[in-house]
């Protein structure tokens, strides 16, 4: 039996699965390395059953890299290396050309690297991934699969900046994110609500890193990241939408550095910067302190400004998906995102709310509202499997 193993490198985790493969991708284990720079753990499980469920030495095990080599070792204990045919990575950033997944070899992996700077929580770990899993299993084809990917066919409108057009020609454009998620959740939305899944859809990915997307016919319209993953919402540690004199100002006036400006933009700003408490949505909501409140105040503010947004884009909405985190688990949040917008025909149902059901709006509401779990592990497994299937089957014509 040939397994296909996954690498999702997030901000603040690192997401593994392995699948069998014989024909569609089945999972078999699931895990991750999260707490990483705080208390590192890592958890496995198969099915219903814990595999693993350790802290780490946060001695050992302090970032990015040796969360990954935790969770390679972990792998090559439990599992035979010469079974894992292929390993599907998620790379954040695909720049404008690399619209669909590829194996990955040593010339696009130089080009990929390209982009560390404009995905520096993400890149450097997405491109160390694929060097270190090329190590532990030599024999593995390496796949690409892009965040950026889902979002490429979107209307001009929405891929660039008012800026001179050589900026645009040289690849300051809007590229959009979690494109992975954004395709999975679609795809399931066509499974529950296929009527909707065709109408006009906005989804909301609310994780450590959020974004929205509008999809009308199954094709991203319209996305609140851009260039890079800082743009649209407010995030764990990420500003979202911010005046670019801000970073000018930061410049001449705080004679801060580069490396100053992408370390308040990046890891210091968001909820953990409004809240001075956390990142973390459950000790901001556990908290209740003045400042964690008015931080949630503002990510709940910042997404219903986006939801209106996209409602123009899409000329009217048909179905609202929650995913992520935050959009999966957080009863309060969703509620508050969706209270008032009755003008728009949206109205939830409490019960099914608290309960985190499939659809969470009323049988009176207009747009349906749905929370579904995201899967970027099942989307990288059959992007691979697909990628495998096509190398070994002969070129026809
Ligand atoms: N029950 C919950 N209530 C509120 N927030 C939650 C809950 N469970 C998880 N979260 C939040 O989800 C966020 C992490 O989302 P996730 O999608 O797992 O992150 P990543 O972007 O690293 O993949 C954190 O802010 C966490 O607090
Ligand atoms: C693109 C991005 O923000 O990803 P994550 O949510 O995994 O941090
Ligand atoms: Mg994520």
């Amino acid at each position: 039996m040939h397994h296909i193993l996954t690498l999702n490198s997030g901000s603040s985790s690192i997401k593994f699965a392995l699948f069998a493969v014989n024909g569609t991708p089945v999972e078999k284990v699931r895990g991750q390395v999260e707490g990483l720079g705080s208390m590192p753990r890592l958890k496995a499980q198969t099915g219903q059953s814990v595999l693993a469920d350790e802290v780490l030495d946060e001695a050992r095990v302090n970032d990015h890299a040796s969360g990954l080599a935790a969770v390679l070792g972990f792998l090559q204990a439990h599992f035979a290396a010469d079974t894992i045919a292929a390993v599907g990575h998620r790379i954040v950033h695909g720049g404008p050309d690399y619209t669909e997944p590829v194996v990955l070899d040593d010339a696009r992996l130089a080009e990929l690297e390209e982009f560390r700077p404009l995905a520096p929580l993400h890149q450097p770990h997405n491109i160390s991934g694929v060097r270190a899993a090329k190590k532990a299993f030599p024999n593995a084809v390496q796949v690409g699969c892009f965040d950026t990917a889902f979002h490429r066919a979107h209307p001009w409108v929405n891929d660039t900046y008012a800026l001179p057009r050589e900026l645009y020609d040289q690849g300051v454009r809007r590229y959009g994110f979690h494109g992975l998620s954004y395709e999975y959740v679609e795809n399931r939305l066509h499974e529950v609500a296929p009527h909707h899944a065709d109408g006009r859809v906005i989804v909301t990915h609310l994780g450590n890193g959020s974004s929205m997307c509008a999809i009308q016919g199954g094709q991203s319209v319209g996305s609140s990241m851009g260039f890079t993953a800082l743009d649209g919402l407010p995030m764990g540690t990420r500003c979202g939408q911010l005046d670019p004199g801000v970073v000018l100002y930061m410049m001449s006036e705080l004679g801060m550095s580069a490396e100053e400006i992408e370390d308040v933009l990046y890891r210091r700003s968001g909820l953990k910067g409004l809240s001075g408490i956390s990142h973390d949505m459950r000790l901001l909501e556990a908290a209740g302190t003045p400042e964690a409140l008015q931080a949630i105040d503002y990510f709940v503010y910042r997404i219903r400004r986006e939801i209106g947004a996209m409602i123009a884009i899409l000329s009217g909405l048909d179905a609202l998906v929650f995913c992520g985190g935050i959009g999966e688990h957080a009863v309060r949040i969703r509620e508050r995102i969706c209270q008032g917008f009755d003008w728009i025909g949206i109205e939830l149902d409490e019960t099914r709310n608290r309960h985190g059901s499939t659809v969470i709006s009323s049988d009176r509401s207009r747009v349906r509202v749905f929370v579904i779990p995201t899967n970027e592990e099942a989307m990288i497994a059959s992007h691979t499997a697909r990628l495998m299937a096509e190398a070994s089957s002969p070129a026809i014509g």
